[in-house]
């Protein structure tokens, strides 16, 4: 479903990050990348994910070349992917409770409706009690608002999820928590995986299968 041809980007003309790089992810598969820190992982999961426009190279989304990123990519495809960082507290806005981080995409879309429903669902998915979504990020544990933005990447129901480094700062039994609702998920609708780390066990363990940065180009 996803094919990234020849992918050159950075973030300065004349000096990308990631130089020439190919990468194939099938329906429903889930693929590790692994690499050390500071190669490009990240970079090329947001031109995975239309967050990054690349400066030269071709993404494939279902067979079809992307030709947007960003705000600029059409609605469907955005919608298309799920997205969880490593940074929790950078990726979420500090004003709202987690209950309103979560539906953020859901109302975003015109889909407010839905939210009682979908917050009803997820929070038992992500492991996140009532009492907690009341709260704003400050008055949460790093794990318990990596638990939200699961949440919120889930909300849409993506096709593809991008999970870059997502455990990297939790404790072991958060992080098998969260690898264990991504795998529920993934079991219940299909949806492929590119997980991005440098954790060669977790990666090994979690995806169908672990490709490393160097073979990539
Ligand atoms: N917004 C940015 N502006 C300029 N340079 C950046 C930016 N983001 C990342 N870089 C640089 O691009 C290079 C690749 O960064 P990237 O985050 O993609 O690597 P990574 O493999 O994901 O690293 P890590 O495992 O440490 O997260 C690094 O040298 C980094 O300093």
């Amino acid at each position: 479903m996803l094919e990234l041809r020849s992918i050159t980007a950075g973030y300065t003309r004349n000096a990308p990050v990631v130089r020439d790089v190919s990468l194939t992810v099938a329906p429903g598969e889930s693929v590790g990348l692994l690499g050390p820190s500071g190669c490009g992982k990240s970079t090329l999961a947001r031109v995975a994910a239309l967050l990054h426009r690349p400066d030269s190279g071709t993404l494939l989304l279902d067979g079809e070349p992307v030709r947007h990123w960003r705000h600029r990519a059409p609605r469907d495809r955005r919608t298309a992917f799920g997205v969880v960082f490593q940074q929790a507290r950078l990726s979420a806005d500090p004003r709202l409770p987690l209950t309103d981080l979560i539906a953020e995409p859901l109302r975003a879309t015109g889909r407010g409706r839905e939210v009682p429903d979908r917050i009803a669902q997820l929070a038992p998915v992500v492991g996140l009690t009532p009492d907690l979504l009341t709260r704003r990020p400050h008055e949460v544990s790093d794990g318990q608002l990596q638990r939200a933005c699961l949440a919120r990447a889930l909300v849409l129901r993506p096709r593809l999820l991008v999970c870059d480094e997502m455990t990297a700062m939790l404790d072991a039994s958060t992080a098998a928590a969260l690898v264990a609702a991504v795998e529920d998920y993934r079991a219940a609708t299909g949806a492929a995986l590119l997980a991005v780390g440098h954790d060669r066990t977790l990666l090994e363990r979690w995806c169908d299968r672990t490709v490393h940065w160097e073979s990539l180009s």
